[in-house]
């Protein structure tokens, strides 16, 4: 399976990201300069987390006008997998595939730690693989990660089931005492009707080892394998 890296100038996660693709799942890793508009036949997108052209005017928002974000939103369009971790869910935004957008963290500070994520929808590509309901440990690094939207988008996502994690005790319960950034309904990684983009803060990629504390991302990359390789 070819996976599709975007790189940004300022992006910093993109080697983690083919680390985890290569050389823990075995899979080739094609990066896509983002001045590129060629997606080089790739089978799916993973955006990777960084600081896109610095963050400059908010998270994501020069990001979404560069060829290669042109390029995913029509491969997007088409049904193709998109997964967006932290500034990819950030971009994914700016972009309009996924609705909302980030506000910087309450605390207005950057946060950098392993939080506990409540997995809600796991009938979508990207997790498949996981039980509705577990407790997973993923670190999150970002400083606008404050999830927020209209009213009526929150009550739309939420009752279509597009929330896909929500922030939560080691335990698995949702409260305010547990929301690292001031997410609304403690969101922290949301995907589209159709189910074929997803955004979220946390790292996957930084919980796919165990060397790193926890494998518990891991199933996020297996899952994209699983539902392209066996359809
Ligand atoms: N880890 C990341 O992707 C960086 C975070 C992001 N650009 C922010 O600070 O909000």
């Amino acid at each position: 399976m070819r996976v599709g890296i975007p790189v940004f100038p300022g992006s910093n996660c993109d080697r983690d990201v083919g680390w985890v693709v290569e050389s823990v799942l075995g899979h080739e890793a094609v990066y896509l300069w983002h001045s590129e508009r060629d997606l080089k036949n790739v089978d799916c997108i993973i955006i990777p987390g960084g600081f896109s052209y610095g963050d400059y005017l908010r998270a994501g928002a020069m990001a979404k006008i560069s060829p290669i974000t042109e390029a995913i939103c029509e491969f997007a369009e088409k049904g193709g997998l998109v997964m967006g971790i932290c500034n990819g869910f950030q971009i994914l935004l700016e972009a309009g595939l996924l609705p909302g957008a980030m506000l910087p963290n309450k605390t207005l500070s950057f946060i950098c730690k392993f939080v506990h994520l409540r997995l809600e929808n796991n009938e979508i590509p990207f997790t498949r693989l996981y039980k509705k309901g577990e407790v997973l440990k993923i670190p999150i690094a970002h400083a606008e990660g404050n999830y927020t939207c209209p009213e009526e988008t929150l009550k739309e996502i939420e009752e279509n089931g597009q929330v896909v994690v929500r922030y939560c005790s080691p335990e698995g319960v949702v409260s305010e005492d547990y929301n690292p950034n001031g997410s609304l309904n403690n969101i922290a990684g949301i995907c589209n009707k159709r189910g074929n983009v997803f955004g979220l803060m946390p790292h996957p990629e930084r919980a796919s080892e165990a060397i790193l504390g926890s494998e518990d991302g891991l199933r996020m990359f297996k899952s994209i394998v699983e539902s392209i390789t066996k359809v």
